[in-house]
């Protein structure tokens, strides 16, 4: 099979990007969106932000799948949250047949098994660069680095191939990977600090900027790697620089260059947009919670994790969006966690 046609489902920060980038280097694409995203493209495109460039985007879009007729050369990015996966499968299985491959550009590593009870064909995809709708019709490309592709649970094929390509020359450059989950284990390592920089209120500039962050994020991600290690899973080095400790090294290193970063080039990560949208839910379960609930089966205590799992539902709870547990705050739930256990 060749792809002809990308269908985004979940088109929001993520999907608006990659499939706005594809439909920019002349693959067909239709993104599925909220009806709100779906009636601004439709007036006035797509404005995709980059950090050189802006432009408008004629892309299709639609709000349901039904308007949708499949086609043999259909491939589908997923990009919904990881609590709106289970759905969009069910959604997707529905209209679409078993043998539609389905590529989950998505974080945490609990997507690509569900998709897989109804697609044959799933490919985990590691997306590395940071977007932000502000809102409908508009998107935000702050930080850009790569992407990697392979498929699940293992390997790579020509659909990899193909993906990696098109997404390279649409200007994310993307990389096969035959261990694809294991890279999203890696991923899931660094995502840890979503929670952090939602409930302080920071971007990632700013917290690799100062110390005291870099700090937290150092015993956030030590604390997820000795749960991985101690349930025996090895997260993949992607890059040659993955060595997280050595990444956290690195960023410091470029602290004055990253404390000066104009406002419309900050990196939010999404977990800080969802408590900044006053969203529903986050993915906390889904990255955090995956972490607690390895430490509690391996015997690996979780302290920092779990505040930070419990910070979010309260902010999500009480509505007031990000910023309620500045540094100081959080570590005094830390310190009264790690009493109580
Ligand atoms: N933003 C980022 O910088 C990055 C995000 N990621 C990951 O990528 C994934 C997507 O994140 P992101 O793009 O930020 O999330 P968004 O919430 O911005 O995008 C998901 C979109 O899908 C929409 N949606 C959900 N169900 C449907 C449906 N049935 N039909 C149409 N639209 C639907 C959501 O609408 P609604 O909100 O109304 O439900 C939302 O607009 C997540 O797993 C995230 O962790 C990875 C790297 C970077
Ligand atoms: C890549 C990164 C860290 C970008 O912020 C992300 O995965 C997210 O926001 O969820």
């Amino acid at each position: 099979m060749t792809i002809e046609r990308y269908i985004v489902y979940g088109a929001g920060a993520v999907g608006s990007v990659v499939g706005g980038l594809l439909y920019r280097a002349g693959r067909k694409v239709c993104l599925m969106a909220r009806p709100s995203h779906v009636s601004a493209i439709a007036d006035r495109g797509l404005r995709l932000e980059t950090p050189t460039e802006v432009f408008t985007l004629d892309v299709p879009a639609e709000s349901s799948v039904t308007r949708l007729k499949p086609s043999p050369g259909d491939a589908i990015l997923l990009s919904v949250k990881a609590t709106q996966t289970a759905a969009a499968a069910a959604e997707l299985a529905a209209h679409f047949p078993a043998d539609t491959p389905v590529f989950c550009l998505q974080n945490g590593v609990a997507n690509e098994p569900v998709v897989a009870t109804s697609f044959a064909n799933v490919y985990p995809v590691l997306v590395l660069f940071n977007a932000v709708l502000p809102e409908p019709g508009r998107v935000i490309l702050t930080i850009t680095d790569f992407l990697a592709v392979g498929r699940f649970p293992a390997g790579t094929d020509a659909l990899t191939a193909q993906v990696a390509a098109d997404l390279t020359v649409a200007g994310l450059p993307t990389r096969e990977h035959p261990d694809a989950m294991a890279v999203k284990w890696g991923k899931l390592i660094g995502n840890l600090n979503n929670a952090l920089l939602a409930v302080t209120d920071c971007y990632w500039q700013k917290a690799f900027a100062d110390p005291a962050m870099l700090a937290m994020m150092r015993a956030i991600m030590d604390e997820g790697l000795r749960v991985l290690a101690a349930a025996g899973i090895s997260p993949a080095d992607v890059t040659g620089r993955f060595d997280i400790r050595a990444q956290v090294e690195a960023f410091a290193a470029r602290r004055l260059e990253f404390s000066d970063t104009p406002p419309e080039q900050r990196g939010y990560p999404s977990m800080w947009q969802d408590l900044h949208f006053r969203r529903p839910e986050t993915e906390v379960d889904y990255l955090n919670g995956e972490i607690v609930r390895l430490g509690q089966q391996y015997g690996v205590p979780t302290p920092i994790n779990r505040a930070l799992m419990a910070a979010v539902a309260e902010s999500i709870q009480t509505r007031q969006g990000v910023g309620q547990f500045p540094l100081e705050r959080l570590q005094a739930r830390i310190a009264q966690g790690e009493t109580a256990s």
